[in-house]
């Protein structure tokens, strides 16, 4: 038979540090409840619904407030929402003059995920947390072993952009997310890099997907001949307008002349390199 695991006994610091190595690991394996719980409340329009609501809403106002919950999940409702006030999205308050009951407010973090918050994040965590995009981490270990580009590739058996060729809903999505925090790159350009555009007269925006950033910049610089350039499928239908213009390619062949090139991405280094 086999021995059973002995757990030291020097004054108790071994067992100390094994209880907190074993937390540890167990945080690390379900720290997915995190981000899908925080998609699953952004589905169901919990943000703005308490939004909405104008004043801290009690569990039994936020249930019937919901008009696709069914009824018999309002307890799982009170634990969706204790485990995103733990991680920071919601928080409590007293309702009215009974201290025992508490309300939910949206925390600064969850009203970046209001729908019609101009930089509303919603959009990305969609795309973050979609099965598609998220099915290439099962891969990562193939990927490290095979001599495959991405593990996107490694997961779907073509890349992220030839995907969202044939995906509109995706790449709509994914579009969407990308052009959400223009307002505060187009302030932070005008405000910090006036002097850098005033120099140039013509600038391109490689890999700059429907333009949102471009037209912004467009606008603010106006003597400057600006160009969306991106993936053929992606520019397809778009009007040009007085100083802006679309042009389809591939940037690894070549890409339209210009004074300034703009590469603008936001993701992180790591998922740039297995996604795309
Ligand atoms: C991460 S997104 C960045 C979008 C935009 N610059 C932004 O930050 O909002 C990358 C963009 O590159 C485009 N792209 C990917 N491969 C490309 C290629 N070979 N040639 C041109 N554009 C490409 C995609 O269609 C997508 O719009």
């Amino acid at each position: 038979m086999a021995k059973m695991y002995e757990v030291g006994n020097n004054n108790g610091e071994e067992v100390k540090e094994l209880l907190g190595a074993q937390a540890h690991v167990w945080k690390h394996i379900f720290s997915f409840i995190n981000s899908l719980s925080l998609r699953c409340a952004v589905d169901l329009g919990i943000p703005d619904v308490i939004q909405n609501h104008g004043k801290p809403m009690s569990i039994t106002e936020l249930a019937s407030a919901m008009p696709t919950l069914n009824p018999s999940k309002v307890c799982n409702l009170y634990r969706l929402m204790r485990l995103l006030v733990h991680s920071g999205f919601f928080a409590q308050q007293q309702l009215g003059d009974d201290a025992e009951e508490q309300g939910y407010v949206l925390t600064n973090a969850a009203r970046l995920l209001l729908k019609n918050h101009p930089m509303s994040i919603a959009p990305y965590l969609k795309v973050i947390t979609n099965p598609v995009p998220i099915k290439p981490w099962y891969f990562l270990r193939t990927w490290f072993e095979n001599d495959d580009g991405t593990a996107f590739y490694s997961a779907h058996g073509e890349t992220f952009w030839d995907y969202c060729g044939h995906e509109p809903e995706l790449i709509n999505l994914f579009n969407e997310s990308m052009a959400k925090d223009t307002p505060l790159i187009t302030r932070v350009l005008s405000d910090k890099c006036r002097g850098l555009f005033d120099e140039v007269q013509s600038l391109v925006d490689v890999g700059g997907g429907t333009g949102t950033l471009a037209k912004a910049i467009a606008d603010v610089f106006p003597h400057l001949e600006c160009t969306v350039f991106d993936l053929p499928h992606v520019v397809a239908g778009l009007q040009d307008s007085r100083n802006l213009k679309y042009v389809g390619g591939n940037m690894f062949e070549a890409v339209p002349a210009a004074d300034a090139i703009l590469l603008k991405v936001n993701f992180t280094k790591f998922t740039i390199h297995y996604v795309f």
